[in-house]
Parts: structure tokens; sequence; C-alpha cells
């Protein structure tokens, strides 16, 4: 087993809808990587707390639930103290509670460990809001990806209608300029690009052309 810094990390951060996760996927696809949806944990933290009663402005009984986490990723499933949880912790309002618990650096600190064990051979494709500033500095490629506001509003509306979940584009355009802005503004590791991360603004291209070209790059720094 190779020590981890020589495991290749591509590192794909961006607001909210702008299309990280399912980009990330799509490259782990073609490479054969595997594929952290760091988004997920923090999201897992928030509906875990509200669960227990905890505060979402507490916290260190937040980095306790973080740090004793009872949670697993299988296939396209996720799994949360053996329930599966894949479509609850998409809702909005555990969007809103994951961008609050994931200011309080304590909450942060005790995911980086969880964080850093995907990587693994033969790569990982790992994509959040600091994978390229924070938890994986030494990534071989950094991207970070944006769409315009509306673009994303029209996004996550579809996904989520598509879900069956009720919502509305005035709440979703509300709801995501609020947590992009939560996200941005933390004082630790706020969502910004990395000094050396590759902007691309997806607002009007396809999924394909954007796995595309992230694959692209990643072949030109490797051949
Ligand atoms: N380039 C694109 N064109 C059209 N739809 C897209 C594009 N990229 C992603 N989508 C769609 O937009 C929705 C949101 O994408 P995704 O969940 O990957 O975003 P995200 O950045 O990971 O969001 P979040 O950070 O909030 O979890 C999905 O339904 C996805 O299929
Ligand atoms: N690396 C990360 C990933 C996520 N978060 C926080 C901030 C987001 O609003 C929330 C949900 O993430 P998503 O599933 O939308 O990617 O979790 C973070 O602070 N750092």
């Amino acid at each position: 087993m190779p020590p981890p810094e020589d495991v290749p990390v591509i590192a794909i951060d961006g607001p909210s809808a702008s299309g990280k996760g399912t980009i990330a996927q799509g490259v782990a696809r073609v490479l054969g990587f595997h594929y952290l949806d760091s988004g997920a944990l923090y999201r897992l933290v928030a509906l875990a707390a509200r669960r227990r009663g905890i505060e979402l402005t507490a916290e260190q009984p937040l980095a306790q639930v973080a740090a004793g986490l009872d949670a697993s990723f299988e296939g396209d499933e996720v799994i949360l103290d053996g329930e599966r949880v894949t479509d609850t912790i998409r809702s909005e309002p555990v969007s809103q509670d994951a961008s609050k618990v994931a200011s309080h650096p304590q909450v942060r600190a005790a995911l980086m460990a969880r964080q850093r064990a995907f990587r693994r051979p033969p790569g990982l494709v790992a994509e959040g809001r600091d994978m390229g500033t924070h938890v994986f500095p030494d990534a071989r490629l950094k991207i970070f990806l944006t769409a315009s506001p509306e673009e994303r509003a029209r996004r996550r509306y579809k996904q989520l209608i598509d879900k069956g979940m009720d919502v509305t584009m005035i709440d979703l355009v509300r709801d995501i300029a609020e947590r992009d802005r939560r996200d941005r503004e933390r004082a630790v590791a706020p969502l910004k690009q990395a000094d050396d991360a590759v902007l691309i603004d997806t607002t009007s291209l396809t999924i394909d052309e954007i796995v595309n070209a992230v694959v692209a790059r990643y072949r030109s720094l490797t051949s």
C-alpha cells in the first residue's frame, strides 16, 4: 500500500448546486477512483444532532456527534445509525442545518481524519467546500465549479421536484443565497477558490462536457 500522500486526489469545490457531486462522481467513474461527498458528512452530523435534540449552536456536543458518527456509504445509499437516510439528508432544512454545523471549528476538526481516510489507491475525487484549501491541499488537480445563481436554483428545483419534494423557486433562490453566504463568510475553512484551482463556469456546459474537461486536464498532468 503506498503512503496516502502518493495517492492522487482531484479536489472539486464550489457553491451549492454548482454540480460538484455530479461531476465528481462522473470523473471518479471514468478514472476508476474513489469518491468522497464531504457535504454528506456535514449533513449527517446535522441530522443526527437534530434527532438527538442538540442545538446547532452547541459546538462541543456537535463535535462529539461528528466524532462518533455511525454512518456508511453503500453504493448510492447513505446509512445513519442503521437507517437509510439518502433522501432525507438532501432536503432543504437539512442543507441549511449542515451549513450551520459546518461553521464550528471543532466539528470540522472531528471530520478531518474521516475525510482523509477516503484517500486510497488508485485515487480519490473529493468534493465539497474546502477540499483543495484544507483537507487535501496537496491535491494533484483542483477544480472550482461555479454557475449563475439562477441556473443553480433551476438545477436544484428540478432535482428536488424529481425526488418528490415540495419546494418553490422563490424559497430555493433564497436558501441557496443564504447557504452560500454562510459558507463563504465563516471564519474556518470558508468556501473559496484555492489559489491553484482551475475555475470552470458550468452555467452553459453539459455534464459530459465538464466531466470530459476535468478528465482531460487530469490526464494531461499525469501523461
Ligand atoms: N452542467 C449541468 N447541467 C445541468 N444540470 C446539472 C449540471 N451539473 C449538475 N446538474 C444537476 O444539478 C443538480 C445539482 O447538482 P449536484 O447535486 O451535483 O450539485 P452540488 O454542487 O453537489 O450541490 P450541493 O453542494 O448543494 O450538494 C443535479 O440534479 C445535477 O444533475
Ligand atoms: N467540505 C465541505 C462540505 C460541505 N460543507 C458544508 C457546507 C454546505 O452548505 C453543507 C452541505 O454540503 P453539500 O452537500 O451541499 O455539498 O455542508 C462544508 O462546510 N465543507
